[in-house]
């Protein structure tokens, strides 16, 4: 049997070498299943070839990436970029926003998914809790949707207010100490996590939780219109879907609304604004960035 020997928290362990376990990983740098355990059996008989009983992660990863090289320099950068992330000694904390219908949960998931990350949370969940706790007559706004939050209003905007934007600002900060808390615990228990929905909005997330680089922020866009009607269609097509698809349609203009102040916050807040029509594009550009922002940082700034 071939062990390999791994690092955790200045512990060393060993385990035995798994075909599974590395195609697992390569089919997260996007390479198909049965190529995956292809290519991880053949690193298998490489290691049987060289007698070896005993190899370091870092020696294993060096010829993965030696091989990877000769078969698919894609797979091997974006495998590298992976490697890079799982490396962060800090949790990752992802944070993905956009209007209702760009993407987030889907996005979300597959991000999830590429990373190994186990844990995931919808900012609709959140609300969904504080609705119980909040009655409709103290926090009217949160009652309702983010882009009909207007009509929950106490006090109707000023008329120089756009009363849609006004409902919505008021429906996402309440949501926001709901997310605040999520950051803070997994932050606390060192878990990582994607969190998702339309009230992750820049600018509303505690400012000292943001300024962390293991945590990380997105906004999804869908500049055309049509293409973002059309995922309402997709999303009710669905057989599980129990929302109605017409609610979506009636409230289009507000929705349009909120994705133009995403942009505007995202912009303001530096923070990148990712066009979602298609997902492999939109994973790749959400990947690199992380790499490139907390990817292989040992010094997270406190
Ligand atoms: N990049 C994409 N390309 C094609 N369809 C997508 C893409 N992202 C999301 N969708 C589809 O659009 C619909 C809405 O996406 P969803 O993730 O539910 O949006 P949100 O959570 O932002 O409301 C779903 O049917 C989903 O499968
Ligand atoms: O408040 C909102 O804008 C939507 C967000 O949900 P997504 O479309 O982002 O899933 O929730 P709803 O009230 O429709 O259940």
């Amino acid at each position: 049997m071939i062990m390999v020997q791994g690092e955790v928290s200045g512990k060393v362990y060993t385990e035995p070498f798994s075909k599974g376990v590395l195609s697992r990983s390569l089919t997260r740098a996007e390479m198909g299943p049965n190529k995956a355990y292809a290519f991880a059996s053949c690193i298998e008989a490489k290691l049987k070839d060289k007698n070896l009983s005993l190899i370091t992660i870092d020696e294993l990863v060096e010829l993965i990436v030696d091989d990877l090289r000769d078969e698919d320099p894609e797979i091997a950068e974006k495998y590298i970029a992976w490697r890079q992330i799982k490396k962060g000694t800090e949790p990752l904390i992802i944070l993905i926003g956009g209007a209702s219908g760009v993407g987030t949960s889907s996005i979300a998931f597959e991000i999830a998914n590429r990373l190994g990350i186990r844990n995931m949370i919808s900012t609709d969940m959140i609300r969904e809790v504080m609705r119980k706790i909040v009655s409709k007559e103290l926090i009217p706004v949160i009652h309702e949707s983010s882009f009909t939050a207007y009509k929950g209003m106490r006090v109707p905007p000023p008329p120089e207010f756009d009363d849609v934007l006004a409902g919505f600002r008021d429906h996402v900060d309440t949501v926001s100490v709901g997310i605040d808390a999520v950051i803070e615990r997994s932050l606390k228990e060192g878990i990582s996590i994607v969190i998702e929905g339309v009230h992750v909005v820049p600018g509303f997330i505690k400012q000292e939780l943001i300024e962390k680089n293991n945590v990380v922020m997105f906004v999804l866009t869908l500049q055309d219109k049509e293409i973002h009607k059309g995922r309402f269609y997709s999303r009710c097509r669905q057989m599980w879907a129990r929302r109605p698809l017409q609610r979506y349609l009636d409230n289009f203009f507000a929705i349009r609304k909120t994705h133009k102040y995403f942009e505007s916050q995202a912009s303001k807040f530096d923070v990148p604004a990712i066009e979602n029509i298609d997902v492999v594009t939109t994973i790749d550009s959400i990947i690199k960035h992380i790499t490139e922002t907390y990817g292989g940082i040992n010094d997270v700034k406190k």
